[in-house]
C-alpha cells in the first residue's frame, strides 16, 4: 500500500467560513436529497447519488468542517478492499452539485419533510439519509471519577489522550477490539494495565492461535523494523469557536500515528501488564494510594492506575429529535434500515455506524461497525434513494453477501471473511490452519467440508480464492489437509 511508504504529514489549514448560510431557508428545488454526516457513509452517498445523477441537488449538512472520503482502492479479491480514509477540508470537496453546509441537524419533521439545524436553518428536502455515525460506550463508573475515564473518537479526544501519557505514569486499558489493539500495540514507555474478558488479546477479530501469533510482536513492538512508516496527507482542522463545530468524524486509521504516543517513562515489555478473563466491577477514586482511580474486577483484584480508557464499542449517535413522528430503532439504538437502507419512515433513508441491518442477513455476512461497511450502506443507500426518486425497483447490493474486513494489526494486514471467528456455528466446524512464524497465520473455518469463513494474517493473496469458496460452497473434503499445503497452489485449483 503506497501510503505506507512515507511519511504522515499534517498540514495546519484555517476552515472557511464559506459552508455556512446566511439564508434562514431552502427551498426543495434546491435540496433533491439531503444527508445528514460528513462519515465516510454520508460522503459514500453523496457520492453515488451524483455520479448516477449528476444533475440533481445534493446537500450534504454536517457539523464539522472535515469530511472524509474514501481514496487508494486496492481490490484484493471481489469483495475484499483496502483503501484509505482522506479527510478534506469542506470548501475543498469539489463536486459540483453537492453543497456542504456545515452546522448541526436539530429537529426532523418528516411529514412535511423539513430539518431544522441547531443554526436555525429550515432544509425543505425531497429525500433524506441520516449518516450521523456513533460515539463510544464507555464502561460504567461513579460519577466522581467521570473526568478520569476518556473513550477515543475524534480529534479532540485523542489530544486529550495525548495529553494524558505525557503526564501519567500508568493507565488502565479496558476491551479487547480494535482501539484497544491499536493503542497496546502503538503505545510506549508508560505503564499499561490491560483489562479483558477473554482468554486472548484482541478477541473481537482474532482467535487464540492468531493472538499467540501476534504475541511477539507486542513483546517486540519497540523494534525499529516492525513499525511502518505511513504517508497520509492530512489536513488537521484548525478549531473554531463556534460549538457547533464540535464533533467531527470517527478517527482515520493512522490516527495514532499522527500524534506522540510515547510517555516519559522508559521502554519496557514489563510495561504491559493484561489481565486475562477479567470483568470490571468497579471504577473509584482512591484516597489511600499514589495512583487516583482505582479499577476493581470480580476477583477482588484492584488496578490502579493515573487514568482509563475505555475502549469498550460504539452506540449510535443521535443528538437531533423527530417532531411528530417516532422512528423504528434496534435494542443497541441504531436506526433500523431495511435492505435497501431504507428507515421505518418512508422518506428516510439511513447508512453507517448509525444504523442497524435490519434485514435478514446472508449466511456470511454480519454487522460490525466499520469503514468498509460505512462505505458500503452509503453506497447502497445513495442507490436506493436514486432509484426511488425514480419509482424504479433495484435489488440489495452483492457486498452484503460476504462480509470481508481488510486492517492492519500488530504490523500485520488482517482480513477477515466470513463467519471466521466460527460466530454463529455452535460447535459444529472444523478449523484449517497453516501457520509460518513472523510470516503468515491462514485459518480456515469449515462446515460440512465447505468454507465457511477465513482469517488470513500477511500477505497470503489467497483473499479472492477464499471468497470464491465461500461463496460457491465447493466441497474441500477430496483436498483433505493439502488444501493448506504451502506446496500446493490452491488458487489454481478453483480460480
Ligand atoms: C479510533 C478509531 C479507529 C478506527 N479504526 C478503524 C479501522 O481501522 N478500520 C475500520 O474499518 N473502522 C475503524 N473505525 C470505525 C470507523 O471509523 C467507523 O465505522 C466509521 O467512521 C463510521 O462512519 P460513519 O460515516 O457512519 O460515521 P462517522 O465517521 O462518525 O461520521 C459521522 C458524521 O456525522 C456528523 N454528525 C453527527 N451528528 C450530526 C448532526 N446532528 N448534524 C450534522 N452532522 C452530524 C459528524 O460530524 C460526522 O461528520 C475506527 C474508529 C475509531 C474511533
Ligand atoms: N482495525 C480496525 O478495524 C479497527 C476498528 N475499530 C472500530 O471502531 C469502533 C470502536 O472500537 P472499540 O471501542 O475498540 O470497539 P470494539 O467493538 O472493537 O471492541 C469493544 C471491546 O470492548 C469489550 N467490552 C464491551 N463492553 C465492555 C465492558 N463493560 N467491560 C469490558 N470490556 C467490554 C468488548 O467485548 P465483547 O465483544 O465481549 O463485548 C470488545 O472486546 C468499533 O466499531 C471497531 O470495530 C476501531 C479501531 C480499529
Amino acid at each position: 500500500m503506497t501510503s505506507h511508504l512515507e511519511t504522515t504529514q499534517s498540514i495546519m489549514m484555517s476552515t472557511s467560513q464559506s459552508n455556512r448560510q446566511d439564508k434562514t431557508e431552502i427551498n426543495q428545488n434546491e435540496c433533491t436529497f439531503l444527508i445528514i454526516g460528513g462519515g465516510i457513509a454520508g460522503v459514500s452517498c453523496a457520492e453515488t447519488i451524483n455520479f448516477l445523477l449528476p444533475g440533481e441537488k445534493i446537500i450534504l449538512l454536517t457539523e464539522s468542517s472535515l469530511i472524509k472520503s474514501v481514496t487508494n482502492l486496492v481490490q484484493l479479491g471481489k469483495f475484499s478492499q483496502r483503501f484509505d480514509i482522506q479527510e478534506i477540508i469542506s470548501k475543498d470537496f469539489e463536486k459540483p452539485n453537492i453543497k456542504i453546509i456545515t452546522d448541526e441537524l436539530a429537529i426532523i419533521k418528516s411529514k412535511t419533510k423539513e430539518a431544522i439545524t441547531k443554526g436555525g436553518l429550515k432544509i425543505n428536502y425531497n429525500l433524506m439519509c441520516i449518516c450521523t455515525g456513533s460515539r463510544p460506550k464507555l464502561v460504567n463508573f461513579s460519577d466522581n471519577v467521570k473526568s478520569y475515564i476518556i473513550g477515543i473518537r475524534d480529534t479532540d479526544s485523542v489530544k486529550e489522550f495525548q495529553k494524558r501519557i505525557k503526564t501519567s505514569k500508568r493507565f488502565g486499558l479496558i476491551g479487547n477490539g480494535g482501539i484497544a489493539s491499536e493503542i497496546i500495540y502503538e503505545i510506549g514507555n508508560i505503564e499499561i494495565e490491560w483489562i479483558i474478558k477473554d482468554q486472548h488479546i484482541s478477541s473481537t477479530f482474532i482467535d487464540q492461535g492468531a493472538a499467540k501469533f501476534f504475541e511477539s510482536r507486542l513483546n517486540n513492538k519497540n523494534s525499529p523494523n516492525n513499525k511502518m512508516i505511513v504517508k497520509r496527507m492530512r489536513y488537521m482542522e484548525e478549531r473554531e469557536t463556534s460549538e457547533s463545530l464540535k464533533r467531527g468524524a470517527a478517527l482515520g486509521p493512522d490516527w495514532h500515528r499522527l500524534i506522540d504516543m510515547k510517555g516519559n517513562l522508559s521502554s519496557s515489555p514489563e510495561n504491559i501488564k493484561v489481565h486475562y478473563n477479567a470483568e470490571v466491577k468497579s471504577i473509584g477514586l482512591c484516597t489511600d494510594n499514589n495512583f487516583p482511580v482505582c479499577i476493581e474486577l470480580a476477583n477482588d483484584e484492584k488496578v490502579f492506575c493515573d487514568f482509563v480508557v475505555s475502549a469498550t464499542g460504539v452506540e449510535p449517535f443521535k443528538t437531533f429529535n423527530f417532531e411528530n413522528e417516532v422512528i423504528k430503532l434496534s435494542d443497541d439504538g441504531g436506526i433500523f434500515v431495511d435492505d435497501l437502507m431504507k428507515t421505518s419512515i418512508d422518506s428516510i433513508f439511513a447508512a453507517g455506524d448509525v444504523c442497524h441491518a435490519g434485514w435478514e442477513h446472508s449466511k456470511y455476512w454480519h454487522q460490525m461497525r466499520l469503514w468498509t461497511q460505512a462505505r458500503q450502506m452509503g453506497m447502497m443507500a445513495g442507490k436506493s434513494m436514486v432509484a426511488k426518486l425514480n419509482n424504479e425497483e433495484i435489488y440489495q447490493d452483492f457486498c452484503f453477501e460476504l462480509f470481508s474486513h481488510v486492517t492492519k494489526l500488530y504490523g500485520y494486514q488482517v482480513v477477515l471473511l466470513g463467519r471466521y471467528n466460527g460466530q454463529g456455528l455452535e460447535d459444529d466446524y472444523e478449523l484449517l490452519f497453516r501457520i509460518t512464524p513472523d510470516k503468515e497465520y491462514i485459518k480456515f473455518v469449515l462446515k460440512n467440508g465447505c468454507l465457511v469463513g477465513a482469517l488470513l494474517i500477511g500477505e497470503t493473496g489467497l483473499e479472492e480464492t477464499c471468497e470464491n469458496l465461500i461463496l460457491n460452497q465447493i466441497d474441500l473434503t477430496p483436498f483433505g489437509d493439502d488444501i493448506l499445503n504451502p506446496n500446493i497452489d490452491i488458487e489454481d485449483y478453483f480460480d
